[in-house]
């Protein structure tokens, strides 16, 4: 089997990605935020009060014939950015892109945390990490990706994001129309759940190409690229007036500047990947006329993060075992 599913930027600094995802029987529409940060596939439902909602479709499980709670079951969880969420758990039917996981674990939100409520174009998650970090306990439970595995022509997904424009997230086949040269496959690392991977260094605009082993994360659910200092204060230290501005949260830069590319290495055969300086600026930063640079620090976090920044410059395989072991796969587009 094989799915497509089209994925949208939610605002106007690409700041998350929604797709259409539907559950139950009668069919309940969601649009949700694919993210392979993270493990549970959850939604607003008819168990979140009301104070917390905020325009969002909700799954009520009531009005679905194939649905079934899983006694005993609950789930919560926590994001990098602070966001949160807990509740309970059912299995349903989950169509996303064609393809029907039957039975799934679909996590009702009996509460959220105020970042949910106010973005009220999102009804929930579809976590795309490894099953190994779902939060269900006592049963931990697989992702939407794992229960459909086994029916997919490949154990394959990809992720073609794009900046203001429409793209897509296909399971089980490589769209070869959708990439320019070839893929450049690297291990993955999944020992903590992730899309792990070890990036082999880093070029602002046209300098040297850097040397750094920089391991991070494959995250489509986080908006930017967190990298250590060392790359980040080389990229800014090319940017006139570019400033650490602690009340704009991190680098801003004046709206009106061009910026440099920003390149980073993957794979063994020095491929890179290469973000055009226009997705550098993820546009005003709040404070003054300065615009917030798309590359931040991951500083404290304890891991680098390749987010959507990353991402969008790139046709991504999330590679789950094709060859035995996890890969990602990475091609220009
Ligand atoms: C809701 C959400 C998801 C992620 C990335 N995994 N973040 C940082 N926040």
């Amino acid at each position: 089997a094989k799915g497509s599913v089209v994925t949208t930027p939610i605002n106007s600094e690409d700041e998350a990605y929604d797709a259409p995802v539907s559950i139950g029987t009668p069919a309940q529409p969601f649009n949700l935020d694919f993210d392979t940060g993270s493990s549970d596939l959850w939604v607003f439902s008819s168990l979140t009060p009301s104070n917390e909602r905020n325009g969002q479709n909700i799954y009520t499980a009531s009005r679905s014939s194939t649905a079934k709670q899983l006694s005993g079951e609950s789930w919560k969880i926590s994001y990098g950015d602070g966001s949160s969420s807990s509740g309970l758990v059912y299995s349903d039917v989950v169509t996303i892109g064609g393809l029907t996981a039957a039975g799934q674990a679909v996590e009702a939100a009996s509460r959220v945390s105020q970042s949910f409520t106010s973005e009220s174009a999102t009804d929930g998650l579809v976590g795309l990490a490894f099953s190994s970090i779902n939060t269900v306990s006592p049963d931990q439970q697989t992702t939407f990706f794992d229960t459909v595995k086994p029916s997919l022509a490949s154990p394959v997904f990809t992720a073609d994001l794009k900046h203001q424009a429409p793209g897509t997230y296909n399971f089980g086949f490589i769209d070869k129309s959708a990439f320019t040269g070839s893929i450049t496959y690297t291990p993955v690392d999944n020992s903590q759940g992730f899309w792990g991977f070890t990036s082999t260094g880093f070029q602002v605009g046209n300098n040297d190409f850097q040397q750094e082993s920089i391991t991070g994360i494959a995250d489509t659910g986080t908006t930017l690229l967190l990298l250590p200092d060392d790359v980040v204060n080389a990229y800014y230290s090319s940017v006139n007036n570019a400033q650490n501005d602690q009340s704009a949260g991190g680098f801003t830069v004046p709206c009106d500047t061009s910026l440099p590319d920003f390149s980073f290495g993957v794979g063994n055969n020095g491929a890179m990947i290469t973000i055009p300086g226009s997705l550098m600026n993820l546009g005003p930063s709040g404070s003054g006329n300065s615009c917030f640079g798309g590359l931040q620090s991951s500083g404290t976090i304890g891991t680098n993060i390749f987010g959507d920044v990353a991402l969008k410059a790139a046709f991504v395989v999330f590679d789950s075992g094709s060859q035995g072991q996890p890969q990602l796969g990475w091609a220009s587009k």
